[in-house]
Parts: C-alpha cells; structure tokens; sequence
C-alpha cells in the first residue's frame, strides 16, 4: 500500500449504478481503487488521494458545502447545484452502454396520458421529485408529485398515473409495458469540484491532470491500434481502400520497398479492415488495446 500524502484531494466515487462503471474508468486513467464489501472510504494506488464512496444523489451537496473536493457524479442529481459548482468536465460513460440516460415521464401503454399536459391534476411517483417539478412548473401543469424509493415501474397504473424513471437501454421499460410520453433530461456523469478547491492551486492542478487522464481513458475505449508492414507500392491502394485508417503513421524499413504503417482505429471496424489489409498486401499486421489517448 503507497505510503500516505501530506497534501490529498477528497474525491467521491458514485455508489450505486455508477459505481462499478466509474471504478472501471478510473483504473484505466491509472487510479486502482480498492474497495471492500462493506468500506466507504476505499484505498487506492495514489496516496494523494482521500476517497468517499458516496450515493450518486448526494455527491453534489456534500461538494456544495465544501465537505468534499470533487467527485463524479451524474449530471441529473448535479444539476440543481450547478450554480455553486466547478464542472471539470463531462464523462460520456454509462452503466451498460456508451449512451446517456434520459429521465423520462412514463405510462402504462394502454394508459389514455398522451401529452405532457393530461397530466393535470394527476398524481406521479418518481425518484426525482425536484427534477420532475421543475419540468412541470416551466410546462405549468398542475400534479402531484410523489418520492418513491425506487421500484417505480410497479406503481403505474394502481398506485399512480404516471411516474418518471431514468432509463439506459429502455429494457425496464419494454419489460413492464410502458410507454414514454416526453424526456425531462438527458444525462451523463461529470466530474465536479467545489470553488474553494478549485481556487486552491495543488488541488487544482490535480483535479486538471485527473481530468486529463479519465478523458483520455475514455478517448481509448472502443479503440484499438493496428501496425502492419506493406510493400511501398501498395501504399496508396490501402489509403484508397481504407478511409478509417485516418492519419497514419507511415515509417520507411530497413527493407528496400517496404514501409510500415501504424494508426488507431475503432475496434468495431477491425474485422473489416484487417482481411482488406491482407489482401492488399499487408504483412505481420498487429492489433493490440489501447489505455489512453490525448489528443
Ligand atoms: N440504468 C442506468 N443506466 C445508466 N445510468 C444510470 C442508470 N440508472 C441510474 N443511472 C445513473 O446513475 C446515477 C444514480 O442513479 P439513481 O439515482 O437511480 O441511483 P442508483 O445508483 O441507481 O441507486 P438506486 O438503486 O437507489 O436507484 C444517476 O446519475 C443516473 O443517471
Ligand atoms: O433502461 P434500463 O437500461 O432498463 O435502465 C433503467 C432502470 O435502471 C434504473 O433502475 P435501478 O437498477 O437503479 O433500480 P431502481 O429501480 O431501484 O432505481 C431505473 O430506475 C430503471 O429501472
Ligand atoms: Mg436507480
């Protein structure tokens, strides 16, 4: 275990959907984090940091209030704070897929709710209960908002008219029969920090460089890199063929008449690519993962 830091950066770490994802990231921008089944504040691989495993609705306030540094957390529960925060940056990551999610305001299918404003008058349950009236306000319908403690799906139509629920890949929905009637807002985590350590130049620097290493992290994934050798004069036919192969790195060998050419490509492209470049004359062709990139 490192030894402790004088100086540390209290960051807090999304405990809930986020957390497996962001724990994820973090350890391909360097940062392995070490948590226990029952331990919140879990150790890591860098000493200067002091860590928080804190439920993704809170993490905003305890910034707010300067208990913590920073800490990532989704923009939705972030964003009645935003005023009074510092945001670092957006991280386009999710629980299962690179997609955002959407609170949306959902019906049975069958339910006669078509439009936002039938919703007069009618009572909904949601998790999000200062994001839905404030959606209900700028829309200026009247209803009657209710927290539920999660489970939601279940409500309608017996307990409620309406809920609004965050979705991802929209298999909640589809499983209970649902249908969307608007989106509320859309969301992805973003990395925060307080103004006071945002002011303070070590903190400040290392929520920079943590920035710079998460985007970069984030910037790999679904990447790869590719390396082959080609006979020069085929050079030009696999630039021709190949436009996913943007911006290669095109090196001379010792060889007379060869060359070798490395670039990164999107992994969803290799099984294209790589039979194309054998065919065209590539040889010793490597593919191999990438950790980060900064651009
Ligand atoms: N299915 C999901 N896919 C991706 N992100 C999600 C999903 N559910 C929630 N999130 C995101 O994770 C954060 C926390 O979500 P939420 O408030 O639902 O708490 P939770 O961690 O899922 O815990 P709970 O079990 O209480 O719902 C939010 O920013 C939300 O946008
Ligand atoms: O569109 P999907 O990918 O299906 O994701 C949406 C589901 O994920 C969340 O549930 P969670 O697992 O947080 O449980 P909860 O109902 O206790 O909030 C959300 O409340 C939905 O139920
Ligand atoms: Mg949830």
């Amino acid at each position: 275990m490192p030894e402790s830091s004088e100086q540390t950066l209290k960051l807090a770490i999304p405990k809930g959907s986020l957390e497996g994802p962001t724990l994820d990231l973090l350890a391909k921008a360097g940062y392995e984090v070490y948590v226990s089944s029952r331990g919140l504040r879990p150790a890591s691989n860098d000493p200067e940091l002091d860590l928080y495993l804190i439920r993704a609705q809170e993490v905003a306030r305890y910034i707010d209030q300067g208990f913590i540094d920073c800490g990532i957390t989704g923009y939705d529960w972030a964003s009645e704070f935003e005023d009074n925060l510092v945001d670092l940056t957006e991280l386009p990551y999710s629980r299962a897929t690179p997609r955002p999610t959407h609170w949306v305001l959902v019906v049975p299918e069958d339910s006669p709710i078509r439009k936002p404003e039938d919703l007069q008058g009618k009572r909904i349950a949601t998790e999000g209960v200062a994001i839905t009236e404030r959606y209900l306000k700028a829309k200026g319908i009247d209803a009657e908002v209710e927290f539920s403690w999660g489970a939601t799906e279940v409500k309608v139509p017996d307990l409620v008219d309406a809920i609004v629920d965050v979705t991802e890949t929209g298999s909640s929905i589809k499983a209970n029969k649902l249908r969307i009637v608007d989106t509320l807002l859309t969301s992805f985590p973003h990395f925060y920090a307080s103004k006071g350590a945002f002011e303070d130049p070590w903190k400040r620097q290392k929520m920079e460089r943590l920035t710079l290493l998460l985007k970069a992290a984030l910037e790999a994934r679904d990447k790869v890199g590719l390396k082959m050798n080609l006979p020069a004069d085929k050079l030009s036919a696999l630039l021709e063929k190949l436009p996913a192969m943007r911006r290669p790195t095109i090196s001379q060998l010792s060889e007379e008449g060869w060359v070798a050419v490395e670039t990164v490509i999107d992994e969803k492209v290799v099984r294209d690519i790589i039979p194309t470049l054998k065919e065209i004359g590539a040889e010793g062709i490597i593919e191999y993962p990438l950790n980060k990139i900064v651009p």
